[in-house]
């Protein structure tokens, strides 16, 4: 038969992941119609057609293609397929809301990763589904959250003022400072303690952690999410080498759960540590005292836990805001100016401000949200699972569907259908006029309203909305209001003038441009300096 037919086994294989995809395709026709989008090939499905990068561009135009080719949806859903795997873009704000918020128990399990579990990865937060996700994130937000973010304003302040003084002594180190400003403040808040820079030992593991996970294997990951059984590959096999990567990085996981929170503990030990996180939930524990041991110490390890996915899910996103922020300074010395008379309002000209100020400035707090707007930090998180099968106007999502946020993620994990949300919200002309101009005003008044209202969601959505807005909201507020009060930002280049790129990524970091950081004033100078050393050292 075989050699009637001419197949080699390699054909077999092929012949069978068609046969098993056409299948799962009727099978999910049969259940209602899927939503319109561009024609796919065999096998491949729209892999050829996938922007690399700038993807909302190509998605603006698929959502206004196939808009009418399906009189339920209007462009809210595009649907595509990868390998077999169906892929929807969600469109509008109308679609993202209904789904992601108001279904959002339906809508907020990850998709299941064999790498992750290889990578022994599972105990993180943002990759947790069901009670284990639960869990952690009651803890989290218990004291991250609310009223109790507010207890972690006064490092926040005192960290502003580190970082300004930082870069009023070594300008030229931006990348650095803002980067060990980001992990101060959110390691005070974690475990207790600061940091002296980007280059302290914990920053660089923690950084090294994420570089190794994302490098792991390309090919390998993609076969382990088709073949989960390659799991238990055995690691004296050839071609093992991905098991040795995914012991590798679950090693330096369990050090980066593990080193500062040691740390805490020898700090607590001698007496030197400030409240956080860490140490008010092990009071808290304490004084649980109908817990057996072994409660308590699950507790314990998921206290490790909580404390170590905030640094993770934090650092990078604020650094990345606070650069695009002093960028936009530069490249708009107007919005500076302007920032500088309502500062200079509130505090008289003569002070650093302080969160008492908040009521005053409200241009500051439009140049925080337009800050984000540009910058789109995270394009809309990581993917999310869907639970149940679920209908919107009239066409089919199955269970199992993925959500995803970026590209890198969705090629590490082709399972089931993939639901895309897009950056272009954020560059809506009809909500925000003239989209790619960096324009702090749209934030003000009436119509600030509406841009806020939909801005909202670069936090995230339903129940893995970002646990850590508004500690991220308070210390970049105060964080810009102190920059912006001591410093003109001017472009170092005199011949062109120069744009703010971004790289693509999970997170969207901004390429800074060198820039001359010098104080407003000997005054502003004076200004800092005196209220810098009080604030931090006594
Ligand atoms: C500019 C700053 C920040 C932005 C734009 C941002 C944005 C986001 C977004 C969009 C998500 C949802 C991801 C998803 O869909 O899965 C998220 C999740 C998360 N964020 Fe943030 N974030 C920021 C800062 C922070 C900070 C400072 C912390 C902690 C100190 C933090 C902790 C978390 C955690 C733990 C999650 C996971 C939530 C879950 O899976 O349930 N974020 N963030």
């Amino acid at each position: 038969m075989d050699k009637i037919l001419n197949l080699a086994s390699g054909d077999y294989a092929v012949l069978l992941v068609l046969g098993a995809s056409t299948v799962a395709l009727l099978m999910r026709r049969s259940k209602g119609p899927l939503p319109p989008g561009p024609m796919a090939l065999p096998l491949l499905g729209n892999l050829l057609q996938m922007p690399r990068s700038e993807e909302w561009n190509t998605y603006a135009e698929w959502a206004k293609k196939y808009e009418s080719s399906h009189e339920t949806t209007a462009g809210d859903i595009t649907y595509l397929t990868l390998f077999g795997n169906p892929m929807i873009i969600l469109n509008s704000l109308k679609v993202v809301r209904e789904l992601m918020n108001e279904r959002s128990a339906n809508y907020s399990n990850r998709p299941y990763s064999v790498m992750n579990e290889l990578c022994g990865l599972t105990w993180i937060l943002t990759n947790a589904d069901g009670e284990a996700h639960r869990v952690r994130r009651s803890i989290v937000q218990r004291y991250f959250s609310g009223l109790a973010a507010v207890k972690h304003r006064s490092h926040q302040q005192d960290e502003a003022r580190v970082l300004a003084n930082n870069l009023l002594k070594s300008p030229e180190l931006i990348e650095l400072h803002l980067k060990g400003h980001a992990a101060s403040s959110i390691l005070l808040g974690a475990y207790g303690f600061r940091v002296e820079g980007a280059k302290d030992r914990l920053v660089q593991q923690m950084d090294e952690t994420s570089e190794h996970a994302s490098r792991f294997p390309g090919f390998a990951s993609f076969l382990l999410e088709k073949v989960p059984a390659m799991r238990n590959y055995p690691r004296w096999m050839p071609f093992s080498g991905f098991r040795a990567y995914g012991d590798l990085v679950t090693r330096i996981f369990q050090a980066i759960r593990a080193d500062p929170y040691e740390r805490t503990m020898k700090l607590t030990a001698a007496g030197k540590a400030t409240p956080s996180f860490v140490s008010t939930s092990l009071d808290d524990l304490a004084a649980e005292t109908s817990l057996s041991d072994k409660e308590r110490e699950e507790r314990v390890e998921l206290i490790k836990d909580c404390a170590c996915v905030m640094y993770g899910a934090g650092t990078e996103s604020s650094t990345a805001t606070m650069g695009t922020f002093c960028m936009m300074l530069a490249l708009h010395p107007e919005i500076l100016k302007r920032a500088q008379e309502e500062l200079d309002k509130a505090t008289g000209g003569e002070r650093l401000p302080t969160f008492d100020d908040e009521r005053d400035l409200p241009y500051i707090d439009a140049l925080f949200w337009e800050t984000l707007r540009y910058n789109t930090v995270t394009p809309l998180g990581l993917p999310h699972r869907v639970v149940n099968d679920d209908y919107y106007e009239g066409t089919l999502i199955p269970a199992g569907t993925t959500i995803v946020g970026n590209m890198w993620y969705a090629s590490l994990s082709f399972t089931d259908l993939i639901l895309k949300l897009v950056r272009l919200i954020f560059r809506d002309p009809t909500v925000f006029t003239n989209p790619d101009q960096f324009t702090p005003e749209r934030f003000l008044g009436e119509k600030g309203k509406q841009c806020r209202d939909v801005l909202t969601l670069v936090w995230g959505m339903g129940r893995r909305a970002c646990p850590g807005r508004q500690l991220a909201e308070a210390s970049l507020f105060i964080t810009m209001a102190t920059i912006a009060s001591c410093f003109d930002i001017t472009p170092k280049s005199t011949n062109s003038f120069p744009q703010l790129e971004f790289s693509s990524g999970f997170v969207r970091r901004p390429k800074l441009f060198p820039v001359n950081i010098n104080p407003r004033s000997s005054k502003w100078k004076e200004i800092l300096e005196r209220e810098f050393f009080p604030a931090v050292y006594s």
